[in-house]
């Protein structure tokens, strides 16, 4: 009886560690960013997509985007410990040491690397190493604790994923994939400052100098306004050089006339639960923008 015992126990805790491991590679973010890698992917070729840059190319970006979060997860270990939406990290809760974290992201990141540079093309596999420094080391290490203006400089590295699916089976820059990137980046600001109200006192906590800590949350939601604002711009540009077409025209309007709404309600009803809505609202609108780009693509190509 003893022995089972000890055995379900085992099997309970390896069951924790493998969901430990896969919390650290934030997999909801990244499943969004390979929606957007597949998206670049598809819009740089008039047909059908090759499945070898495909496949090895979402498996090796999301290998290394998870490698990127795992550093994040490791160098931000003590001041998640003081937050109360990221204390129960594996990391801060002990569940995951130091060192298999260390090694865990050092192997999926050359795991990932190889897998892009053999099987895709070494030019993806260096501008996704590129955006694991730009977002593990330059926006965690060092931006983060720097500047209100952290998110927005950092935001690039995570913008990059729809130019890393075109350089994957192009093997080529284009302006088009810089397009995608833009919207990205634009998106991000109001993506993430509208959390950042809603925790703001916890940012403030830990000495993180977010934008509603250092300039107070009237005027963080003045600028996720104004960037809601500049994403509908942004969003017009694949339209403008004819890269996407009315399908892709009207779903993306609708879109930035309901995000625009959601910026200015935020600013003006102060309505309590406003900023948690806009942030969830950004997700869903950039899960359904890229959505409605593919749909537009295979309608008018
Ligand atoms: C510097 C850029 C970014 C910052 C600072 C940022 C920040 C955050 C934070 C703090 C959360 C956690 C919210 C929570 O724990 O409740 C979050 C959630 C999320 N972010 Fe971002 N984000 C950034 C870029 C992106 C990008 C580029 C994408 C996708 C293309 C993305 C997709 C998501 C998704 C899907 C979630 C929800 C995750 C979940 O529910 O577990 N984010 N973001
Ligand atoms: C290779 C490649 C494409 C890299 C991109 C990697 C990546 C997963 C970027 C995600 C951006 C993000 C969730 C930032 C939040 O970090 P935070 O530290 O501000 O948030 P937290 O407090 O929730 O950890």
């Amino acid at each position: 009886m003893a022995k089972l015992l000890s055995i379900a126990q085992d099997a309970t805790r390896t069951e924790i560690s493998w969901r430990d491991y896969l919390e650290m590679t934030k997999p909801k973010v990244v499943a969004l960013m390979l929606l957007t890698v597949l998206v670049g992917m598809c819009l740089a070729l008039p047909g059908a997509v090759p499945l070898q840059p495909l496949l090895a190319g979402l498996m090796g970006i999301a290998m290394m985007a998870g490698s990127a979060a795992a550093l994040n997860h490791l160098i931000d270990r003590r001041i998640d410990g003081l937050m109360a939406r990221t204390y129960n990290r594996p990391l801060p809760k002990g569940r995951v040491s130091v060192s298999r974290a260390l090694s865990f992201a050092v192997l999926l990141g050359l795991a990932g690397f190889t897998l892009l540079y053999w099987l895709v093309n070494p030019l993806t596999a260096w501008l996704t190493c590129a955006s694991l420094i730009g977002y593990a080391l330059i926006y965690t290490a060092y931006l983060k604790r720097a500047t209100p203006q952290n998110i927005v400089i950092g935001g690039l590295a995570g913008a990059m994923p729809p130019l890393l699916g075109w350089t994957a089976v192009t093997n080529d820059f284009h302006g088009h994939a810089w397009l995608l990137v833009i919207i990205i980046f634009t998106w991000t600001p109001p993506h993430f400052w509208a959390l950042a109200i809603h925790r703001q006192k916890e940012y403030a906590k830990v000495d993180i100098p977010m934008l509603p800590v250092t300039h107070g949350v009237e005027f963080t939601k003045t600028c996720i306004l104004l960037y809601t604002l500049l994403l509908a711009i942004a969003c017009l540009l694949p339209v403008l050089v004819g890269l996407s077409g009315p399908v892709y025209l009207l779903a993306s309007t609708i879109l930035s006339c309901l995000f625009i709404y959601k910026a200015w309600q935020l600013k003006f009803a102060d309505r309590p639960g406003l900023a948690m809505a806009v942030f969830r609202f950004s997700i869903y609108q950039l899960m359904l923008l890229f959505i409605a780009l593919l749909v537009d693509h295979y309608l008018w190509s």
